[in-house]
């Protein structure tokens, strides 16, 4: 499918195509390439505003959404029904790790912080994260690094989004993942999602692999983590959907680096005018990134951690007539525009029975997916 031409006018901030397509999100069922850029939109309430109006959006929300989105009007959005075709895993420049932000000690110590704090007050989830600065001996190319995540993921998930419609910051800024957890997906009336919370590591031994699967399943921390996730996206969409399909309990998924808890849920909308942007909008952010309640989860994060920028934020899209799919932003980086410096984050969820080391270690298989595309783990 396609909406509308448009030639790739240059202002200031705006993202290009000049280095390949400013966005595209791959998924198993089809790939997502926004060409030329129209317009960008840096205030969500105007995305929303802008689709309403009949125009298609594409790009990223951050994690607190009071901060600068990077949404552009695409000049034509291209929908395929097939992942991003990778014939080759490109290669990439040395990459080097700079320095953990916080030091993992510091992490582990923030962790205890608030397993005492979930224990003693009315917070009852918080998603803390971590960062990693890495350097590249030349500049990487962000096409190679996506190709690179597509090709790694048996599921093909995959993204890449020029940040320079958030602003002057972010010009030539690049952020590229591979997401295995669904925000929310509209498809004419029928509303989807499938939040993931509740990590093991994957075992390169078939039968470890498994074992480590079951006990996932059979994790009371793990169920309970999940389950505020569950609770708040059932709580976010009643407003906006009816039927709201929940199965009796969370099914095993994976990735390359990690079995994950997830839940698909299902609803009808009620308002045909409600995009994917604004269920979006209305379920972020969920306490897969941010924990329960939301207020006091956010204020915990920002306190602890300071801003997050991009990730654990929104990266999707939305046609002219409201359907699109958004993704939870993690298992991502983001490239500097020298395309030399890189930051990546890896957060898990804590709840009461949380134990600080077994969350410094999920971080880290967490990163496995970034590292692994910008080859620091070759
Ligand atoms: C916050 C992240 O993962 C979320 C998604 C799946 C499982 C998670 C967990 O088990 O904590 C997190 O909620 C991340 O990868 O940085």
């Amino acid at each position: 499918m396609t909406t509308g031409t448009a030639p790739n006018a240059a202002t200031p901030n705006q993202p290009t195509d000049c280095a390949g397509p400013h966005f595209v999100l791959s998924r198993p069922h089809g790939t997502v390439t926004a060409h030329g850029v129209t317009g960008t939109i840096s205030d969500p309430t105007e995305a929303v505003a802008r689709v309403r109006a009949g125009e298609a959006i594409a790009g990223a929300l951050p994690f607190d959404v009071r901060e600068p989105a990077a949404l552009t009007v695409p000049g034509r959005l291209e929908i395929t029904s097939a992942p991003l075709p990778v014939t080759a895993r490109p290669e990439v420049p040395a990459v080097t790790v700079r320095r953990y932000l916080p030091a993992p000690a510091e992490h582990t110590r923030r962790v205890t912080d608030a397993v005492t704090r979930l224990r003693e007050t009315s917070l009852r989830k918080v998603v803390l994260a971590r960062a990693v600065e890495l350097d590249a001996t030349e500049p990487l190319d962000h096409r190679a690094v996506l190709a690179r995540l597509v090709a790694a993921d048996p599921n093909g998930n995959g993204y890449s989004v020029d940040l320079g419609a958030a602003g002057d910051d972010h010009r030539g800024v690049r952020l590229v993942g591979s997401s295995p957890e669904v925000l929310i997906r509209r498809q004419g009336a029928t509303v989807t999602c499938h939040p993931l919370a509740g990590s093991a590591p994957r075992d390169s031994d078939p039968d470890r692999d498994a074992a480590l699967g079951r006990a996932l399943a059979e994790s009371t921390k793990d169920l309970t983590e999940h389950s505020y996730v569950v609770e708040s996206l059932k709580e976010s969409l009643a407003p906006l959907c009816s039927d709201i399909e929940v199965p009796p309990g969370p099914v095993l998924t994976t990735t390359p680096q990690l079995w994950h808890l997830g839940t698909p849920l299902r609803a009808t909308l009620r308002d045909p005018h409600v995009s994917a942007l604004e269920l979006a909008l209305a379920v972020h952010p969920t306490p897969a990134v941010c924990g329960t309640p939301t207020d006091e989860a956010m204020r915990t994060i920002l306190a602890v951690e300071g801003g997050r920028g991009f990730y654990a934020g929104a990266v999707g899209w939305t046609d002219a007539s409201g359907d699109g799919e958004w993704m939870v932003t993690i298992r991502c980086a983001r490239i500097a525009a020298d395309g030399l410096g890189v930051l990546a984050h890896a957060g898990g969820g804590i709840v009461a029975a949380s134990e600080p080391d077994s969350e410094l270690d999920e971080t880290t298989t967490k990163f496995g997916t970034i590292m692994a595309a910008l080859g620091v783990m070759d």
